[in-house]
């Protein structure tokens, strides 16, 4: 058996640059990795083929959960005649703007090209990825980077690892390619002020970070407006959805500030999280 952490991402800043011709967009992003993480179960089985099983009913376990597209993607590559079967023990919420599907599917293509030794290369897994979900290649640089592209093309940002973070997340799922399709380009090219305020560190200056997608997925959620409010009334330095929502995520520089919040808001809303940037 083999026990495999699948973690979540935030965007630190999102912009949105263009359309492009294959009708996915060019954005201009922060990621970074999150302790909030799923946990992948892995074992061999003899017959040649994939299950998967979840704690989370709303977690599809056929041909759709990203897991069994890396595997249709990968088995081509196996020199035996096992299968695998995979449990995933879901923690981070579904839709949520934290790539959880993205993540699970990264993680697993990693394990089986470990444990079955493909000996695929980085890039190739990060090229294989890319073709699940733009938001895979993250998951094969991990840290902190921009991403450009659909998310696929990367430039390495100071690290900000080890920085204390409350996700919220009030259990409204928001479609990412709901949000693609309402969204206008706004190139507001603020990305450039959020890594000098990165690099800077701390005190994070709340001005810099920025979401581009906020303000269609509010749309649908207004509660996302109302938590990024609380978050600031109990002194968050920077409050923030994360990707497409609906989940809002919180940077706190002192412990007890997130241990304050988390403590007031931890009944109040389905997901309440304590991490950190990895
Ligand atoms: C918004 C972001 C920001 O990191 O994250 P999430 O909120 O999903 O976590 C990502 O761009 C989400 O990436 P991901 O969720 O993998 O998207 P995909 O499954 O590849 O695409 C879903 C749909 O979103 C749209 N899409 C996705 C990525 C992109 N750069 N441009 C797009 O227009 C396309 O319409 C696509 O059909
Ligand atoms: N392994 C998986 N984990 C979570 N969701 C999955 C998985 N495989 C497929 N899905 C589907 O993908 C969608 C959400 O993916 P997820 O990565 O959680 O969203 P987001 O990218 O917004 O964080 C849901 O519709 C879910 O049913």
């Amino acid at each position: 058996m083999y026990k495999i952490n699948s973690y979540g991402k935030i965007n630190l800043s999102l912009d949105i640059i263009n359309k492009r011709e294959d009708g996915y967009h060019n954005i201009d992003t922060i990621m970074q990795l999150i302790d909030l993480k799923d946990i992948l179960y892995i074992e061999e089985n003899k017959f040649n083929n994939l299950k998967i099983s979840c704690n989370n009913k709303e977690v599809p376990t056929d041909e759709n959960n990203l897991v069994y597209k890396a595997w249709n993607l990968l088995k081509k590559y196996k020199e035996n005649d096992y299968g695998l079967n995979v449990e995933i023990d879901k923690k981070i919420p579904i839709a949520a703007g934290l790539a959880g599907g993205s993540s699970n599917a990264a993680y697993f293509m990693k394990a089986i090209n470990d444990i079955w030794k493909l000996n695929l290369s980085n890039d190739e897994l990060k090229q294989l990825g890319k073709k699940i979900g733009a938001d895979l290649p993250f998951f094969f640089e991990e840290g902190t980077v921009r991403a450009e592209g659909i998310g696929d093309v990367f430039s390495p940002v100071k690290n900000f690892k080890n920085i204390n973070v409350l996700i919220v997340n009030n259990g409204y799922k928001i479609s990412t390619e709901y949000v693609y399709k309402k969204i206008k380009p706004l190139n507001k090219n603020k990305i450039e002020k959020c890594i000098k305020t990165i690099e800077e560190g701390k005190p994070f200056k709340k001005e810099f970070y920025y979401n581009a997608m906020t303000e269609i997925s509010a749309g649908i959620c207004p509660q996302i407006h109302e938590i990024i409010d609380e978050l600031y009334s109990l002194n968050a330095s920077v409050a923030l959805m994360s990707g497409s929502g609906s989940t809002v995520f919180a940077l706190y520089e002192q412990e007890d500030g997130l241990n304050n919040a988390y403590n007031k808001l931890k009944n109040k809303y389905e997901f309440v999280y304590k991490t950190k940037t990895l």
